[in-house]
């Protein structure tokens, strides 16, 4: 259980410093299965209940992990299933991309469908259909999909995404690096952390171009060996301290954010009047005017648009614009339930479809809340720091999930905020009798 307990109204002031991209490291913790020789070595790896789960399948799989602070040495040159725990793979969406390194390893992988952010329908039929098109059948039964590679191995092919779904362009592309011959994914998803996974594939010997494009190319080779990579900073994170610091900061330095991956958040908070520059090490941002943005209109896409995952915080942000702004969710169906939570804090929010409108109110007041989802447990922490007296954040293992020290990074930029273990009424029950 546990709670964050916020003080709303202090500035935010200082350096906070951005740790790994949590959708970076786990792709490339699943591609560290590849390696048939030598260890990897992951440095720059966040603390995340994810990265832990990931960790936890990569080992249940056989893979000798050593952890030294944010380095991880992976040895996977022996591994003893193709079918990682599925109370693991459940955790979490990610996982589900183990599946790829599997099959070109060892011809088969059975992986249970996976769990994820409650945001709305999550299918992986694209993976599937992608990793088919590869030559291999994929049977779902029981909750779980086996995947079977053919005689001879799997096989190079053309293959365009309906959607460029990140997942499914990592599967594949885990899976083509060891394939016979040329892939071709046409309408592949650019994120940069699909960039990064690319370049760990190639450090490991494959050959892997056109990552961050719409046409990734790949021409398999026999083996992979274990590589050193640094993990590319967390975008997500770094725009969850850009969002807050353009409302309550007085100058606060991101380090490590890099801003040519936060492009479509940059324009829409300089839209909303903060200032923000570009250093070579990071970014440092200066407020609105008065604590409050202009109203925006903001719709998410894939990337290089706005990215749903901060979505939530940006709604957060524009409770208490000057006006009237909306949010459009184009990704997932519903993605949209922090809004029933930024409500109690007195924000004026109604739903339009895939569309949030949001009429600025002055202030927001502290409330107990809960967060139903990773993001929108950043945006719930966000409202906290702005809203006039005491709020409880619950649902911290979203938080968890994805945030490494949330709490921490903020207090060292002065926020008064902790984190209280235990549950609440419990600890009265118990002092009562
Ligand atoms: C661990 C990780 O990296 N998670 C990120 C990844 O999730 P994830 O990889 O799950 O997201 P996708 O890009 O696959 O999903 C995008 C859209 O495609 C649809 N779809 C996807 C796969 C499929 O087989 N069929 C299908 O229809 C989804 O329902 C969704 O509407 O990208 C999302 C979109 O940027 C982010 O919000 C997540 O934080
Ligand atoms: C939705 C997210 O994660 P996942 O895809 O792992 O559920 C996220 O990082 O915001």
């Amino acid at each position: 259980m546990g709670r964050i307990v916020i003080e709303g109204g202090y500035p935010l002031e200082g350096t906070v410093r951005v740790s790994g991209a949590k959708n970076a490291v786990l792709p490339i913790l699943a591609a560290s299965l590849l390696a048939e020789e030598g260890v990897s070595q992951i440095e720059e790896v966040p603390h995340l209940l994810d990265v832990r789960v990931m960790a936890d399948t990569v080992s249940a799989l056989g893979a000798k992990l050593e952890w030294n602070g944010s380095t991880i040495r992976v040895d996977a040159r022996r591994l003893l299933s193709v079918c990682p725990p599925a109370e693991l793979v459940r955790k979490m969406r990610a996982s589900f991309v183990v599946a790829g390194p599997l099959l070109a390893r060892f011809g088969e992988a059975m992986v249970a469908l996976p769990g994820g952010c409650n945001i709305g329908p999550r299918p992986v039929d694209l993976h599937i259909k992608g990793l088919e098109a590869l030559g291999a059948t994929a049977v779902v039964e029981n909750g779980y999909v086996h995947f079977r590679a053919p005689r001879g191995g799997l096989h190079g092919a053309r293959i365009y995404l309906d959607v460029p779904s990140v997942g499914a362009t990592q599967n594949i592309m885990m899976a083509a690096v060891l394939a016979k011959g040329q892939t071709i994914i046409e309408n592949a998803a650019k994120e940069p952390e699909n960039v990064d996974l690319a370049n760990y594939l190639n450090a490991m010997g494959a050959r892997v171009r056109g990552a961050g494009t719409d046409v990734i190319r790949i021409e398999g080779v026999n083996r992979l060996r274990g590589a050193t990579h640094a993990v590319i900073p967390d975008r997500i994170e770094a725009g969850t301290f850009l969002i807050a610091a353009a409302l309550i900061g007085r100058g606060v330095y991101v380090e490590n954010a890099l801003s040519h991956h936060l492009m479509s958040l940059i324009a829409k908070l300089e839209e909303a009047g903060a200032v923000i520059e570009d250093h070579v090490e990071g970014i440092k941002v200066w407020p609105c005017q008065g604590g409050r943005m202009k109203p925006l209109d903001v719709k998410t896409h894939y990337y290089p648009s706005f990215p749903t995952d901060l979505q939530a915080q940006m709604v957060a942000a524009l409770t208490v614009a000057q006006g009237t702004s909306t949010v459009t969710e184009t990704v997932f169906e519903n993605r949209f339930m922090h809004v029933a939570e930024l409500q109690r804090m007195g924000a004026n929010i109604h739903i339009e479809g895939r569309t949030a409108v949001i009429e600025g109110v002055p202030r927001l007041t502290g409330a107990r809340v809960t967060a139903t989802d990773l993001r929108a447990g950043a945006a719930l922490v966000i409202a906290g720091l702005l809203a006039e007296g005491q709020t409880e954040v619950y649902g911290l293992h979203h938080i968890d999930r994805g945030y490494d020290d949330l709490v921490g990074k903020f207090r060292q930029l002065g926020a008064r905020l902790e984190r209280i273990e235990g549950d609440p009424e419990i600890a009265i029950a118990k002092s009562v009798g």
